[in-house]
């Protein structure tokens, strides 16, 4: 991605995936924080596809197998999961704004018509492998990344297309610092790859990102996939978030992780999740996104 890209936007307006109402305000946030003159200074092409349809209002939602707002969530992971095939097929590098986690499961399905081999950067406090057995909440938002890799409920797993979207091999994790016991067992099992913030402390971001692509360009990934959580980010500089960790990732930090990834030319899509403007300071969580996606996209400061 050094050179000029076309870039589509797509928001998706979710927050069905958590309790916590006002993350569906985060793709206007992310927008009015400034995120395509941004991306235009840089000299990238921007096209804004809007937003994906969810329901609005007093919520709607219902449970179902323990799983809150299944019906919702799945709703809005189909229609953005063809959103973004579509944009794959036509050379589009898909950033996609939400919105909570839960659309990953989307995001993720829709980039496996491209993809065979789909790398992925997990950026976030949490590990998001949840299921509905091992949940200790029942939030779609904690599950995304076992969902992608084919496990959980059936209506999930089968969003776009069934089975499996990407190889546990494939996934890095990066700021890991709140892992449920059910969570800790499935890394171990299928050997994720995970920098928690003990080896972001230890060995400095500059080596953690090195290792982190590194390893990824070791399997022979066909297109890299970084989605990133604002809570990943210490709650110092992002407090709008729904389930914000102290002791995260600092701001310097996270701008030389997307540098780094700038540098690599190997990302081919990407989302920025959770912004919640309610929970905000003064859009301070939205305009941390766009500084982030400014030095993702290729800003320099000289
Ligand atoms: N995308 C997120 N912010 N996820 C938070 C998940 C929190 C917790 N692990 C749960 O499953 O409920
Ligand atoms: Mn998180
Ligand atoms: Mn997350």
């Amino acid at each position: 991605m050094k050179n000029q890209l076309n870039i589509s936007l797509v928001g998706v307006p979710l927050d069905y995936g958590q309790s916590r109402r006002g993350v569906d305000m985060g793709p206007s946030a992310i927008r009015y924080a400034g995120a395509v003159a941004r991306l235009e200074a840089i000299g990238h092409q921007v096209t804004d596809t809007g937003d994906i349809a969810v329901p609005t209002g007093e919520r709607v939602g219902q449970d179902n197998d323990g799983l809150k707002n299944l019906d919702e969530v799945t709703n809005a992971c189909t229609e953005l999961a063809e959103r973004v095939a579509d944009l794959t097929k036509t050379g589009q590098f898909p950033l996609v704004f939400g919105g909570d986690h839960s659309m990953a499961i989307g995001t993720l399905a829709g980039l496996s018509e491209k993809y065979d081999n789909l790398g992925v950067i997990w950026y976030d406090a949490h590990a998001d492998m949840n299921t509905e057995e091992t949940s200790p909440s029942g939030n779609i938002h904690g599950m995304p990344l076992a969902v992608s890799l084919g496990l959980g409920h059936d209506r999930l797993v089968s969003i776009y297309k069934a089975g499996q979207k990407v190889k546990p091999e494939n996934i890095v994790i990066i700021g890991a610092r709140s892992v449920d016991p059910g969570e800790r067992a499935l890394i171990r099992e299928l050997g994720i790859k995970v920098f928690t913030m003990h080896e972001i402390d230890r060995d400095g971001m500059t080596s953690v990102m090195k290792q982190a692509m590194d390893y990824l360009t070791s399997r022979n990934i066909d297109g890299l996939h970084l989605s990133l959580d604002l809570d990943g980010l210490d709650p110092l500089y992002t407090p709008g978030v729904g389930t914000p960790v102290p002791g995260g990732i600092s701001y310097r930090e996270s701008h030389l992780a997307m540098e780094m990834l700038q540098d690599s030319g190997l990302v081919t899509s990407a989302e920025f999740v959770e912004v919640n403007p309610i929970l905000d300071d003064k859009n301070a969580t939205a305009d941390v996104a766009v500084g982030l996606i400014g030095s993702l996209f290729g800003e320099t400061l000289l």
